[in-house]
């Protein structure tokens, strides 16, 4: 049983901040995301769960136990890297047995213990070949097993798919996810890959520049958002914004008309999921949005419509049903007034949180 806490953690490197009083709660046996862009901190906040990098305040809590001054081995903890890292002149079977030879274990337990891993990674046929002989999606399955031969209490990820071509990350990604359930262990995760958070996460926390934006269940996160940055992070094709303007009691920009709405600003930014407009309309008072269909992208269950509004916005649409671009020089697109997302100046959601 592992759970795992951070608390009020700084980290300065010289003297730049790179994690900003971070705050985190992983409960025990979840999936935990820790998701960002490039440079926001998901490394440093795993290294320093790790015990492989020191917070320069804060603490790190096991099981409620501080755990900031033990190093890896006494916290218990097994990492996979995105590099594999595996020792090029050991066969697969080394390779995952090393941590056990480490802890002199017997040579049958080794054996026994490595068997069961080749047997649930699929990795059998490949224990005597060296990490050169391997594909990409096999030696990231031997690193994953030197990870779960040990036995951790929490494993922690950095970015291990990311290497892997597309159709094999999914399939390690579903098989992970099937892993970490029947172990029934605390995972720690870190991607920049929106789609692989959602997929994977029981939570899921965003991270910007060293600070949390959000954590939450990944639909809560997705339908929920805090603020314009969130709600761009997650969602393929990426939301759609229009900065609006009130007159009169009703906002208005070149591209669309809302009435209904009762905010107090007097300029508001609204956020439409390509996902929420509709061709016909549903309702008297959906919002309409005019557009120039530009081109389509299909993708067999969906096409994407990437389109320019009046004021000359790239606009993305998703839809499921067949659509037949050349038959259009405009289209009508209709939105429920409750599928608008609504923020302020400053980028928070101002309509419901
Ligand atoms: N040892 C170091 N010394 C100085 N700055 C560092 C060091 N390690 C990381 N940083 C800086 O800290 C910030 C966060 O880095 P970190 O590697 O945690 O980000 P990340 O979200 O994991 O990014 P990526 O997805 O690119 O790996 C970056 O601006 C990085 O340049």
């Amino acid at each position: 049983m592992v759970s795992v806490k951070l608390k009020d953690i700084n980290k300065k490197f010289s003297n730049t901040v790179v994690l900003n009083n971070m705050n985190l709660n992983v409960e025990d046996k979840e999936f935990f995301i820790l998701l960002g862009a490039s440079g926001s901190g998901k490394s440093t906040t795993l290294n320093i769960i790790a015990g492989l990098e020191r917070a320069t305040s804060g603490d790190i809590l096991f099981d409620d136990k501080i755990v900031n001054s033990m190093s890896p081995v006494q916290r218990g903890i097994a990492m996979v890297f995105q590099d594999y890292a595996l020792y090029p002149h050991l066969t697969v079977r080394n390779n995952i047995a090393f941590p056990l030879k480490m802890r002199k274990y017997t040579k049958d337990v080794i054996d026994e213990k490595v068997e069961e891993v080749a047997k649930t990674l699929g990795l059998e046929e490949y224990l005597n070949r060296y990490p050169r002989e391997l594909s990409g999606g096999q030696a990231q399955r031997v690193s994953l097993g030197r990870a779960l031969v040990r036995d951790p209490g929490v494993f922690l990820l950095d970015e291990p798919l990311s290497n892997l071509d597309a159709k094999i990350r999914n399939q390690i990604r579903v098989e992970l996810k099937l892993i970490q359930q029947n172990l029934g262990k605390t995972f720690i995760y870190v991607t920049h890959d929106q789609q692989e958070a959602m997929s994977l996460g029981d939570h899921i926390a965003i991270l910007r520049n060293g600070k949390l934006e959000q954590v939450g269940a990944p639909m809560e996160v997705y339908k929920n958002p805090r603020n314009e940055y969130v709600a761009a992070f997650l969602g393929e094709p990426v939301i759609n914004f229009f900065e609006m303007v009130k007159d009169s009691g009703v906002y208005v920009s070149d591209d669309l008309i809302i009435k209904g709405i009762n905010a107090e600003e007097k300029e508001i930014n609204i956020g439409i999921r390509p996902e929420s407009m509709k061709l016909k309309r549903e309702k008297e008072n959906d919002v309409e949005l005019k557009i120039r269909p530009q081109t389509i992208e299909s993708f067999g269950s969906y096409s994407v419509i990437i389109g320019k509004s009046k004021s000359n916005k790239e606009v993305r649409v998703r839809l499921s049903e067949d659509f037949d671009l050349h038959s259009k020089s405009e289209m009508a697109l209709y939105i429920s007034i409750s599928d608008l997302y609504i923020f302020g100046k400053n980028g928070d959601r101002i309509d419901k949180n």
